[in-house]
């Protein structure tokens, strides 16, 4: 994928909202105490609860509709345009991975389209984990899945710290040249009636170098309603997630503090409650 790989080598093209000359510039792209989109802390919900060693800047950038006016139509050139770009490359790959996913959870891959094409939303968040004398005794983002479908994450530089829950233990995930991880997230859990997992991830810092990362979080539209997808659910594999309208998932969703993977544990139907004749 060839932009990616001249946005990643162009160091110029790093996210410039994370460097200090910009500073005084970041004010004007803040979160505010009734918005989420912006420069400032992922999931701070609470004047108590303990932050995350991160900075981070959050935007929706699909459909264009969605965008905060404040936001990345208000970037300065030539990032704005590389992050137009990089956001539409993302979508399409999005979907080819959801084309795939099609294929092996062996439903028609009209299903997926109708769910996430043309207002399939996507947003990027960029997270900035600064160099931490102490490194064990903070965390850059608490564990957690992705509430999302899909997300794609890019890692700049060797410097790792994205870490995967496996057989109970943390494992490093390697920084790769020109290569991104793909997350499932709880929605994709929930659509697949949980044939695909969501995955339990955190990310460290490092004790000498600051590190950056881009997410890009695939969602289906706004209008829809998600929970399994009918042709999964069978007397042999009964719904395992209620369905809830994308609008409540999401009005739900950021009133939380970010744990684990409780939110998906809270759309879980109680398997032992429900009898299935
Ligand atoms: O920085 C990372 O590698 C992880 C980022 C992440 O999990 C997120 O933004 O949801
Ligand atoms: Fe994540």
């Amino acid at each position: 994928m060839g932009l990616t790989r001249n946005w990643w080598r162009n160091s110029r093209q790093k996210p410039k909202i994370f460097s200090t000359c910009q500073w005084k510039k970041r004010k004007r792209y803040w979160q505010t105490s009734t918005e989420v989109e912006g420069f400032g802390q992922a999931f701070a919900v609470s004047e108590e609860q303990k932050l995350d060693w991160a900075d981070i800047f959050y935007l929706t950038t699909q459909p264009k509709h969605l965008r905060k006016p404040n936001l990345l139509p208000m970037l300065p050139l030539p990032y704005r345009d590389t992050l137009e770009s990089y956001s539409l490359e993302l979508q399409n790959l999005a979907m080819n991975i959801l084309d795939c996913m099609s294929k092996a959870l062996n439903i028609d891959n009209g299903i997926m389209k109708a769910v996430f094409e043309n207002e399939g939303t996507q947003s990027l968040r960029m997270n900035y984990y600064p160099q931490c004398p102490q490194p064990d005794k903070v965390i850059g983002l608490t564990p957690h899945s992705d509430s999302v479908a899909v997300t794609i994450l890019l890692q700049f530089d060797e410097t790792e710290g994205l870490q995967i829950m496996k057989d109970k233990k943390w494992v490093p995930v390697k920084s790769l040249p020109d290569a991104f991880v793909v997350n499932i997230g709880d929605i994709m859990e929930i659509l697949s009636n949980g044939m695909y997992k969501s995955i339990l991830h955190r990310a460290v810092v490092d004790e000498t170098k600051a590190r950056i990362s881009v997410a890009a979080f695939h969602n289906p539209a706004l209008d829809k309603e998600i929970g399994p997808i009918p042709d999964l659910v069978t007397p042999g594999t009964p719904a395992r997630f209620r369905s809830t309208s994308m609008i409540d998932y999401m009005k739900q969703l950021f009133t939380r503090v970010l744990d684990g993977k409780s939110y998906l544990d809270y759309m879980r139907i109680n398997e032992n409650a429900t009898s299935w004749n």
